[in-house]
């Protein structure tokens, strides 16, 4: 199967290499300066299941389709990413995004059409270094996808075997909206949780009330789902507000590290997606707010300042 990858950073630049390390047929769709990179060192990844340093396929436009195009674009840069994949994108292609969130799906439904656009998740915590290094910086690796649709099962199923080669073990859900729902629930309060407190989990915990803040925005986030037909199940969310609330760990989210580096960050695509759900649902979830204005202040505030 061809497979196109869009994006070589963290979250494409590890799955794709562990496939092309594997001998799958890849090709990266990246800019010219990760292209260049690419070009000069191939794609280099720490792991703690093993380093790669791997030529890979990497261009800078696509002049026909590919069976199968994952997306792995921040959310702010999705436009440009689908307009850079629609020439990969035929009648038989099928699209993967593996964004966090949900609301990637309406922007990749309207352009591609739903049939074509698969659903996914991943679990891992990696990072691109200035160099183009790809670190994967603990041994999760959970990559989950799946159908959204009755008939794109088998078609999907065609994929997961694709994509099995890579080792890091691909499931294929039998719900995969659920699970994107659940992972979306957990990292909206993570996420929410860390960026307000500028701090880690176990720091929180050192608060008065960080148990219970971080146990109302999850319940918060929880409501959301549910209102959106996805009610996470409960031993999700008994795993989830316990990793929300370990004491002494030093977890933090993405979005964190983003903001203290001074990058932008998926607030919009996570924060306020969840926010105005909850509006249009008329779900009270004021703690939810004030991360989501907290995350909209801080954005003014860095524009003031590139300006
Ligand atoms: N990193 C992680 O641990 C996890 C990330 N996720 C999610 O996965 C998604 C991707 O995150 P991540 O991999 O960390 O992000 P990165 O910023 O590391 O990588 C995104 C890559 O997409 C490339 N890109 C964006 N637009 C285009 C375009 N138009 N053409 C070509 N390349 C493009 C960027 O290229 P360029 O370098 O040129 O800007 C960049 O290298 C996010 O939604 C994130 O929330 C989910 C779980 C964990
Ligand atoms: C929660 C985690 C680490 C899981 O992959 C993540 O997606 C993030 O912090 O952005």
């Amino acid at each position: 199967m061809r497979l196109l990858i869009l994006g070589a950073g963290g979250i494409g630049g590890y799955y794709g290499g562990r496939l092309a390390a594997a001998g799958a047929d890849v090709t990266f769709l990246v800019r010219e300066r990760r292209g260049a990179q690419l070009a000069r060192d191939g794609l280099v990844l720490t792991s703690p299941y093993g380093d790669v340093t791997q030529p890979v396929a990497a261009v800078t436009a696509i002049d026909g389709p590919f069976d199968a195009v994952l997306l792995s674009c921040k959310a702010y840069d999705l436009d440009s990413a689908a307009e850079a994949i629609a020439p990969a994108v035929g009648p038989d292609t099928l699209v993967l995004p593996l964004l966090n969130g949900v609301r990637h799906l309406d922007v990749l439904d309207a352009r591609f059409g739903a049939e074509r656009v698969l659903g996914g998740s991943v679990h891992i915590m990696v990072t691109m270094a200035a160099d183009g290094t790809i670190r994967h910086l603990n041994k999760l690796q959970r990559f989950v996808m799946g159908a959204r649709s009755e008939p794109q099962r088998e078609a999907a199923a065609r994929l997961h075997a694709a994509l099995e080669p890579g080792g890091f073990k691909p499931e294929l859900s039998p719900d995969v909206m659920q699970d994107m729902w659940e992972k979306f629930t957990m990292l909206a309060t993570f996420a929410g949780l860390t960026c307000v407190m500028r701090a880690s989990v176990g720091q929180i915990m050192e608060a008065e009330e960080g148990a219970e803040i971080a146990a109302a925005l999850l319940a918060e986030c929880a409501s959301v789902a549910a209102a959106n037909g996805h009610p996470p199940r409960q031993p999700f969310l008994d795993q989830s507000l316990a990793m929300l609330t370990t004491k002494g760990s030093a977890a933090t989210a993405s979005m964190l590290r983003d903001v203290e580096n001074g990058f932008r960050t998926e607030h919009e695509h996570i924060l306020g997606d969840l926010r105005r759900r909850a509006r249009a649902a008329g779900l009270a979830t004021p703690v939810l707010a004030v991360a989501f204005a907290h995350m909209q202040a801080h954005a003014a505030r860095q524009a003031a300042e590139n300006a």
